[in-house]
């Protein structure tokens, strides 16, 4: 029969352990009823769906292979299964992978649901976060990049879009389309090479942008480096943007927003908290390897962790405690 929950990850489908009486059967499109539409990319479109069988409900990101194939972007979808595999073990601060499959068109993964939604949609609803709610969830994003990168894994998109709030509003990491996981001699100098994906075949080394203009880091735009510190130079951008309700860089236009983050100009509103305005500055450091965090050794950002913008954070049990109310 079919099991009543989902087989869990990591794919290809975990071998049934001893007790349990029935073999897990391959899910199909055919388990879940398809709800709306809750998100696009340039290559998935992401649904709300239940479960038939359980009546749980999951979002599930459908690619279609025609698709990807045309574009040559079959590295990255194996990079996200990939990326999501490696987090499923780790229990907050990120969305999880329950299972994948595919028919003749597409490929389906089967997600978590994060209820609550996209951060930035909270942003945008109070204008902006009060300094309790900002620090709260700076945390909880710091804790998850922490996770991430002690894998090797630059997520290289990090945004108030790609960052969800579950149905007990605390912070799930989406969307690793565009994760790089470094290889381990690369983990430890932390820099990786922009690798020429089999979408480019120029000689000559080139954007294969991955980012978002107003978050992308100078080093991916100056010399395709990109680096454990491009997350964190998209952290500064974030904090900046709960507490001012705005991104750092603005204009009209993603080359003039290139232009702004090459020539670091951004300016912090009246009122914006001292100690807040001290870390975003050490994160949007143009230099990588000088920014707050660059030479963090083992699996902790302790240099973050330890700025005063954080002080009366519990780092142990902020997944435990109830998220502040966002007013
Ligand atoms: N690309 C993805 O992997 C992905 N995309 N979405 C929806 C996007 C909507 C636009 N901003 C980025 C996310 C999801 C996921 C992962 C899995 C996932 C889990 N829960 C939600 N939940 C949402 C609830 C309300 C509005 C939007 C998303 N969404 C996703």
């Amino acid at each position: 029969a079919t099991p009543a929950t989902p087989v869990p990850t990591p794919a290809p489908t975990a071998s049934p352990a001893p007790s349990q009486s029935f073999k897990p059967t391959k899910r199909t499109a055919k388990d879940y009823i398809f709800g709306k539409l809750i998100g696009e990319g340039m290559f998935s479109t992401v649904f709300l769906a239940k479960d038939i069988h359980s009546g749980k409900e999951y979002a599930i990101k459908v690619c279609e292979k025609i698709h990807i194939i045309r574009k040559k972007k079959r590295e990255y979808i194996k990079r996200e299964k990939d990326a999501l595999n490696m987090l499923f073990s780790v229990p907050h601060g990120f969305v999880k992978l329950y299972c994948t499959f595919q028919d003749d068109e597409r490929l389906y993964f089967v997600l978590s649901y994060a209820k609550n939604g996209e951060l930035l949609n909270h942003i945008n609803t109070v204008g902006s976060f009060e300094l309790n709610v900002a620090k709260f969830y700076a945390a909880e994003l710091l804790l998850a990049l922490e996770k991430m990168h002690a894998k090797g894994i630059i997520h290289r998109d990090l945004k108030p879009e790609n960052i969800l709030l579950d149905e007990n509003m605390h912070l799930q990491i989406a969307d690793f389309g565009t994760a790089k996981i470094m290889d381990p001699k690369e983990i430890k100098s932390g820099v990786s090479i922009q690798e020429e994906d089999e979408s480019r075949n120029e000689r000559s080394r080139k954007i294969s942008f991955v980012g978002t203009p107003q978050y992308v880091s100078p080093e991916l735009l100056h010399n395709c480096l990109d680096t454990r510190t491009s997350d964190l130079w998209a952290f500064g951008c974030i904090i900046y943007q709960m507490i001012s309700g705005l991104p750092p860089f603005r204009a009209a236009t993603e080359f003039l927003i290139f232009q702004k983050i090459l020539k670091m100009e951004y300016e912090f509103p009246e009122g914006f908290p001292a100690d807040a305005k001290d870390l975003v500055e050490k994160l949007l450091v143009l230099d990588h390897s000088k920014r707050i965090g660059a030479d963090d050794q083992g699996e902790t950002y302790e240099s973050i962790r330890n700025h005063p913008f954080f002080a009366g954070i519990d780092w142990d049990n902020i997944w435990e405690q109830t998220p502040p109310t966002i007013s």
